[in-house]
């Protein structure tokens, strides 16, 4: 007799899987090699940005007290005692009638309180000393960039856990980050099941087919910011399959198998879990595709048994393994980000799992998110991947639903992360 194997909910897998999340260990790595990877540690601004006042154009440093009632009918004239570069200090006292050559990005002399453009004075000369005549008055902070005004030292800019991307390099070299405090990636494996299973440089063969799960799984992996080691597919045969497993377990943080979890003749994963002595977490779940999904744990490390079909093996890895990759990388949103959307087509169907189909998600005209099959939706379903930046969450009912209706959608491709989008 077949063993009958008890549904849980995606909510509950999802929560029996995180009881063992962790964060990884910690790393330096050089500036130049940290785009992509993600903090382990907060970004503190350590000084105020910009960190003196400074001129925000090329033009005049002047004292606006100067140029009080100054009018077109009535100009007032300075003389221009100084003049100063971006990098360079004025060492001169401005005194009345004063000013001072400055260009952007040059620090304010500190007896200035605004700047007047280049373009608003005119510029003459008397005996080699130039002057320069304004016909209007400045108000103080004319023209500045002030001390602070970007970020005041001590606020925390960016929390660990996200994901280094060019705006972040910014600030990492802001504030000095020769070496940069980076998760280390963790190790995940994949072993890819299957008798039937030829490599990608294989021809065709009756009854055979490509294994497209390692490279697919491979991918998601680094997508998720882990480092992915496949080991091979693995025939059928429990012995030969067991001692892989077994061998390669020590050198991964986590361990993926594609295939073999369902309840056929051949799906030997069960018994290896056994063997091995690990505690399956669940082999059932009320979520389709991915329902056979299994997750066992052995001494600190997951074992995820994936389904062999390419869209459950997808969606299993997303909704189970990403965040605890995440976690490791320091995440504390380490889920799917989720959003809402307006469903482009009918589900008419009832369901008794959770259906997460694969999806194309856009923004229309009305301004909303909509979402659309991105491909036929069953679990062997291979190609609809290709197209998916989203998994629309259809929960169980009788009814199904309808072209139009809000539902929520799981984006794969953004960085953000949810914290728990289960609820
Ligand atoms: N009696 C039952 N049969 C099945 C059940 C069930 O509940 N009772 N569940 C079905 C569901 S749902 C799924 S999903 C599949 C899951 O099967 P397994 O995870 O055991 O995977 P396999 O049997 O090894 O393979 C399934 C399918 O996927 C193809 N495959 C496998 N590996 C790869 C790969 N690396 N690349 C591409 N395709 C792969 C394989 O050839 C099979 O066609 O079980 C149902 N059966
Ligand atoms: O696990 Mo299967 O993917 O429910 O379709
Ligand atoms: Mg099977």
């Amino acid at each position: 007799m077949v063993e009958k194997r008890i549904p849980i909910s995606v909510k509950e897998a999802v929560t029996r899987v995180m009881q063992f999340e962790k964060e990884g260990k910690k790393e330096e790595v050089s500036i130049y090699e940290c785009n992509g990877r993600f903090l382990c540690e907060d970004i503190v601004a350590n000084h105020d940005v910009p960190s003196f006042d400074r001129s925000a154009y090329d033009g005049f440093a002047i004292r606006s007290v100067d140029l009080k009632g100054a009018s077109k009918e009535n100009p007032i004239t300075l003389s221009v005692i100084d003049e100063i570069g971006a990098g360079q200090v004025c060492q001169k006292r401005i005194g009345e009638y004063e000013a001072v050559r400055i260009m952007t990005g040059a620090m304010l002399p500190s007896d200035c309180d605004a700047v007047v453009m280049f373009e608003v004075v005119i510029e003459g000369s008397e005996n080699t000393q130039p002057y320069i005549i304004i016909d209007h008055e400045v108000e103080t902070g004319t023209n500045l960039s002030f001390q602070g005004e970007d970020v005041k030292k001590g606020k925390t800019l960016v929390e660990k856990g996200t994901k280094i991307n060019p705006g972040i390099m910014a600030l990492l070299a802001t504030f000095g980050y020769a070496k940069v405090p980076v998760a280390k990636k963790p190790i995940v494996g994949i072993f890819a099941t299957g008798t039937e299973l030829l490599e990608v440089d294989e021809p065709l063969e009756k009854g055979k087919i490509r294994n497209s799960n390692a490279y697919m799984v491979m991918a998601q992996i680094e997508r998720a910011g882990a480092t992915p080691v496949y080991f091979g597919k693995l025939q059928d045969v429990f012995t030969e399959s067991y001692e892989a497993m077994k061998e390669k377990l020590e050198s991964v943080d986590v361990l993926i198998t594609t295939g073999g979890v369902s309840v056929g003749d051949y799906d030997l994963l069960p018994a290896i879990y056994r063997k091995l002595g690990a505690e399956v977490l669940f082999n059932k779940v009320a979520m389709r595709p991915g329902s056979v999904t299994t997750v066992a744990h052995l001494d600190g490390k997951l074992l995820y048994g994936l389904s062999g079909n390419p869209s459950a093996c997808y969606v299993g890895f997303e909704i189970f393994t990403k965040p605890i990759i995440r976690r490791y990388l320091f995440s504390s949103k380490p889920h799917l980000q989720s959003a809402s959307a307006i469903l482009g087509e009918d589900f008419l169907t009832a369901n008794a799992f959770t259906r997460f189909f694969r999806s194309t998600v856009s923004w229309k005209e009305d301004g909303l998110l909509h979402t659309v099959p991105s491909g036929v939706d069953k679990s062997n379903i291979v190609t609809s991947l290709a197209f998916a930046n989203a998994l629309t969450i259809l929960p169980s009912n009788s009814t199904g639903y309808q072209k139009g209706e809000r539902v929520n959608v799981l984006l794969l491709e953004e960085e953000a992360g949810s914290e728990w989008p289960w609820n």
